[in-house]
């Protein structure tokens, strides 16, 4: 069904754009989670039907079940060495192609099968480019054990790059925590400006307690810009 609003139709140009110029018969790939990398495995799943041979990691359960009602075959990323590439939706992309990510809670399983992909490909609609990001809340993973302890560590950390007034944000609240794939939780950063995300970006892992964040940078090969009016623009990174 096609979307209605302008910015669901973005996102769906950014999907079938994205098939249209990188999908080749054989591919082993990495399937994005949130609502465009959606649209692009329900296009895959039209592939698989004309009789393409494509097979894909999926990059949370939700996709996983996208996946297989749209007939997309899964692989395990334990069985994977390396993926042609993957195809990944973004909360916000920069014209470097740094990102940030989690908004769907997905960014552990997200970077850990972009990590083992020839290429990235950044799928987004147009209100995603940013010239600094950081107006989306900047999430990261943490495990439920001593999650404020962590919590307060980050706080340490974003007050040494002038970054210390966000508040620890618990994502769904404490009376009902978003619980990750992985059975973690996220707390959410208002940073507003993050001025320097490749000096902090390698920091956060650093922290015990920290599962994974959601600056994903030096990542992204090329992105695929869509827009309301269907059409679409590829940006190569590298
Ligand atoms: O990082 C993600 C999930 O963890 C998504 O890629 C991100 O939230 C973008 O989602 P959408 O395509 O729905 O705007």
């Amino acid at each position: 069904m096609e979307p209605t609003k302008p910015q669901d139709r973005a996102k769906l140009a950014a999907g079938r754009k994205a098939i249209e110029v990188y999908l080749k018969d054989g591919m082993r790939i990495g399937l994005g989670s949130g609502t465009t990398s959606h649209w692009f495995v329900r296009a895959l799943g039209e592939k698989v039907r004309e009789g393409f041979d494509v097979a894909g990691v999926p990059t949370s359960t939700a996709t996983r079940d996208l996946a297989i009602q749209c007939g997309v075959p899964l692989l395990d990323l334990n069985d994977v060495e390396e993926l042609d590439l993957t195809i990944d939706g973004a909360d916000e992309i920069d014209h470097a192609g740094r990102m940030i990510k989690g908004g769907g809670a997905c960014l552990l399983w997200e970077k850990m099968v972009a990590r083992v992909s020839r290429r990235m490909v950044a799928v987004v609609d147009d209100a995603k480019v940013v010239d600094t990001l950081g107006k989306f809340p900047l999430p990261i993973e943490v495990i439920r054990f001593g999650w404020r302890s962590t919590g307060r560590e980050l706080q340490t950390l974003f007050g040494r790059f002038g970054l210390g007034d966000a508040p620890m944000i618990l994502r769904g609240g404490e009376a009902n925590p978003v619980i990750t794939d992985s059975g973690h939780y996220i707390l959410d950063w208002e940073l507003d400006r993050i001025e320097q995300p490749d000096a902090l970006a390698p920091l956060f892992n650093e922290i015990p307690g920290v599962v994974e964040h959601g600056l994903f940078v030096g990542i992204a090969h090329e992105m695929v810009i869509g827009h309301a009016d269907g059409s679409a623009d590829v940006v190569r990174l590298d």
